[in-house]
């Protein structure tokens, strides 16, 4: 099995990649751009493509939601991922002679806090956490320090300079997993859907009260800029039913109610850290 993701071996993409698909056998095809992976998929050069899609700090990734419509890719699966980030540099490298940190601007935007006390530094964005880890070591760059995951510091022997500097500590990012087709399933209990409704008092109201009457959690919803028509948008709504028939019923009752009704994808919910406390070990900052 192919699996493409945004970055290098230890970004959290990587490790996104090993939660879902833990016990099987697969091989990863590193990209630089999102767009990149999500191309992949459509030309079946991958098999399934992970993406990033919300983060609970920096919020969501819109141009991502974009990309799957764009490409017509089915969402097959999502991963919630603690997110847990680490300053890193050349080992034996004192935190007091940094002069600039790299960084995926997402990871950045995560470790605002940190990065607004220490405000002398350099900031430079980067196409992934993982690959500048992997450029400070082999270009042995002094006095850089990057943004980065425990498994990067590992696996390109950098040492960690600052623990787990992201402004919250509980720090989530959810990925899709996307696939070109899938097989008609009905093992789910999510979807993904997007609609547009006219510009009129209520309309949206009048689809969400769907929701409520069949008893359907939405679990997210995000509008879209639908970029050829200014000032319009797309709903991106997220939902999760105990029933196939309700959510069925669902879409009978909004295909009236909506224009361009599409279904992204139907999935298996998968977060084990909405409802319940996730137990750290050892989370403190020392920043
Ligand atoms: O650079 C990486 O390691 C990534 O996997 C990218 C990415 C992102 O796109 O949001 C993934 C998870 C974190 O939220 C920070 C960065």
């Amino acid at each position: 099995m192919k699996i493409g993701i945004q970055g290098t071996l230890g970004s959290y993409h990587h490790q996104a990649a090993d939660l879902f698909f833990n016990s099987e056998e697969f091989i990863l095809y590193e990209y630089e751009s999102f767009k990149k992976v999500a191309k992949s998929v459509s030309k079946s050069e991958c098999d399934f493509g992970l993406m990033a899609i919300e983060n609970t700090i920096a919020g969501s990734i819109l141009p991502n939601y974009s990309l799957v419509t764009k490409y017509n890719l089915q969402i097959v699966g999502e991963i919630y991922l603690p997110i847990q980030h680490q300053l890193m540099a050349l080992p034996g490298t004192d935190f007091d002679k940094i002069e600039e940190i790299r960084s995926h601007p997402m990871a950045i935007l995560q470790c605002d806090q940190f990065l607004e006390k220490y405000n002398h530094f350099t900031i430079r964005e980067t196409s992934d956490t993982a690959l500048t880890a992997k450029k400070i070591k082999s270009e042995l760059s002094r006095n850089i320090a990057a943004i980065a995951s425990q498994k990067a510091a590992d696996l390109y022997g950098l040492e960690i300079l600052k623990r787990n500097i992201q402004t919250f500590h509980k720090n989530f990012t959810r990925f899709f997993v996307l696939a070109k087709e899938t097989e008609p399933t009905n093992d789910f209990d999510k979807a993904s859907i997007t609609f547009a409704t006219p510009h009129k008092s209520g309309s949206l109201a009048n689809v969400l009260n769907e929701f409520v009457y069949l008893g359907i959690n939405m679990e997210k919803i995000q509008s879209i800029p639908i970029i050829e028509k200014p000032w319009q948008y797309n709903f991106h709504v997220d939902i999760s039913f105990e029933t196939i028939q309700q959510y069925e019923e669902l879409k009978k009752r909004i295909l009236i109610k909506t224009d361009n009704l599409k279904i992204l994808g139907e999935y298996k919910k998968n977060n084990p850290y909405l409802l319940k406390e996730l137990e750290y070990i050892d989370l403190k900052s020392n920043f």
